[in-house]
């Protein structure tokens, strides 16, 4: 009995070590192919943390292609330096967060722990305010000022704000020599130059860092298996030596490798990956404490299950005829538009010469039912209702694929023979 109790201690301990570390919640020791990204970034942000040269730099890449990850594991390595923890200041914006200047000024006086020294002071401009807590931080040694790393997350939404006076200021000051400040931006638009004013773009050093991914996919699956292996310092080896050689193995088979090749063509990103391997992970019990094949392929089922069709199990009976009834509009004149009244009229068809399951409806509840498909956005109408056409004769088209409609109609719980029956047949 203590045997198991300890294996499904350790088993609980895997679960929750590998969850934490799934969901984005520590660093990667070394973030796996961007070397020369991270020497360059730790190279900038080193000359403005120790030599006091100023500098801006922009991180490019698709959503979780690792930019704050990079930027963190440079941080973290920038920050371990003695002389630099002590002097250097770290500012964190997020366009998502500070959306307009003020706000944006406000943060960044909070984060300089600058509140009490500004207090009440009535500024003429943002240029002054800025300025004002730049020398608020020369106070005490005015020979040397401490270096202010800015990093602006989202950068190009601060692109939409007013004159970017935020930004100007910014880019202004790292490239003149008053205080020592690096800004680093992070941004998944490429094109993000073309956003920012003359005197902005002007005043920006054009350095950029483009973070793409060249992984092969071997080296994916070696992140796999690194991903889920469990540490060498994990309390009960016996459980982790065997954890870690099912990892192995399983990284080895054939479907596995299938599932992970699909995942891999899809993309690259290590987020994604990321969510299929949490699921994974999160399906091992005590009935059994290791990671399984069925495991990863529920896994994937969930990931790329589609969410359109899965509304579509929860329609009522009525509902699902008329998704028929459209699809046959839909075959019948080769996807043009269509209103509520000859939906209604394929329905009616159906019901008079064909179905011995449905009774008939009234069309006000016809009506309903089609209006809960619309606010389902299952049909959406094809001019937003601009012009004031009654809802039955408006122009609607339907958001589903042909196959979509027939695997639901599989998979729907006891959907009557007939019905299936009508959706099959060539012509309504
Ligand atoms: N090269 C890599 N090596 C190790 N881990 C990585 C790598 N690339 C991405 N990751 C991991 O993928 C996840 C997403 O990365 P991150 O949050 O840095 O992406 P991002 O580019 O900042 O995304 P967003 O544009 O949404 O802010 C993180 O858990 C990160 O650790």
């Amino acid at each position: 009995i203590s045997d198991r109790k300890a294996t499904v201690n350790s088993s609980d301990g895997a679960q929750k070590l590998l969850r934490e570390r799934l969901c984005h919640q520590k660093l990667p020791d070394q973030p796996v192919g961007l070397d020369s990204q991270y020497k360059h970034l730790l190279e900038l942000l080193r000359r403005t943390a120790v030599h006091g040269e100023s500098n801006s730099v922009l991180i490019v890449g698709p959503r979780g292609s690792g930019k704050t990850m990079l930027l963190g594991c440079v941080l973290r390595e920038l920050m371990s330096l003695r002389e630099v923890q002590k002097n250097v200041l770290l500012v964190e914006l997020n366009g998502l967060l500070q959306t307009d200047d003020k706000i944006a000024l406000k943060e960044i006086t909070r984060q300089l722990h600058l509140e009490n020294v500004v207090g009440d002071k009535v500024f003429g401009s943002f240029a002054e305010n800025l300025a004002f807590l730049l020398e608020a931080l020369k106070k005490g040694d005015k020979s040397s000022s401490r270096p202010v790393l800015f990093v602006l997350d989202e950068f190009d939404l601060f692109a939409h704000h007013k004159n970017q006076t935020l930004l100007y200021n910014l880019l202004d000051v790292s490239q003149s020599a008053q205080t020592p400040v690096a800004v680093v931006g992070l941004t998944c638009r490429l094109d993000v130059l073309e956003l920012l004013e003359k005197r902005v773009k002007s005043r920006f050093s054009h350095r950029q860092i483009h973070l793409f991914s060249s992984l092969s996919f071997g080296q994916y699956v070696d992140v796999v298996r690194a991903q889920l292996s469990l540490p060498p310092d994990f309390p009960d080896p016996k459980f982790s030596d065997e954890w870690n050689h099912s990892v192995t193995k399983l990284c080895e088979d054939k479907t596995v490798e299938e599932i992970l090749r699909r995942n891999f063509n899809g993309s690259k990103d290590f987020r994604s990956l990321h969510s299929l391997l949490f699921l994974a992970v999160s399906r091992v019990s005590v009935s059994h404490s290791t990671l399984r094949e069925a495991d990863l392929i529920e896994a994937c089922r969930l990931i790329s299950a589609d969410s359109k069709a899965n509304v579509l199990h929860g329609l009522s009976i009525l509902e699902l005829c008329l998704i028929i009834a459209m699809k046959h509009l839909n075959d019948t004149y080769d996807g043009e538009p269509f209103n509520f009244q000859m939906v209604h009229n394929e329905f009616k068809k159906f019901i008079q010469r064909k179905s011995h399951s449905i009774h008939k409806f009234e069309k006000p509840v016809v009506m309903k039912a089609f209006e809960h498909l619309l606010q389902l956005e299952l049909v959406r109408p094809v001019d937003s209702g601009v012009c004031k056409v009654q809802r039955e004769y408006q122009l609607m088209r339907l958001m589903l694929e042909h196959g979509q409609v027939m695997e639901a109609l599989q998979k729907y719980p006891q959907c009557p023979t007939d019905v299936k029956q009508w959706a099959l047949s060539a012509f309504g």
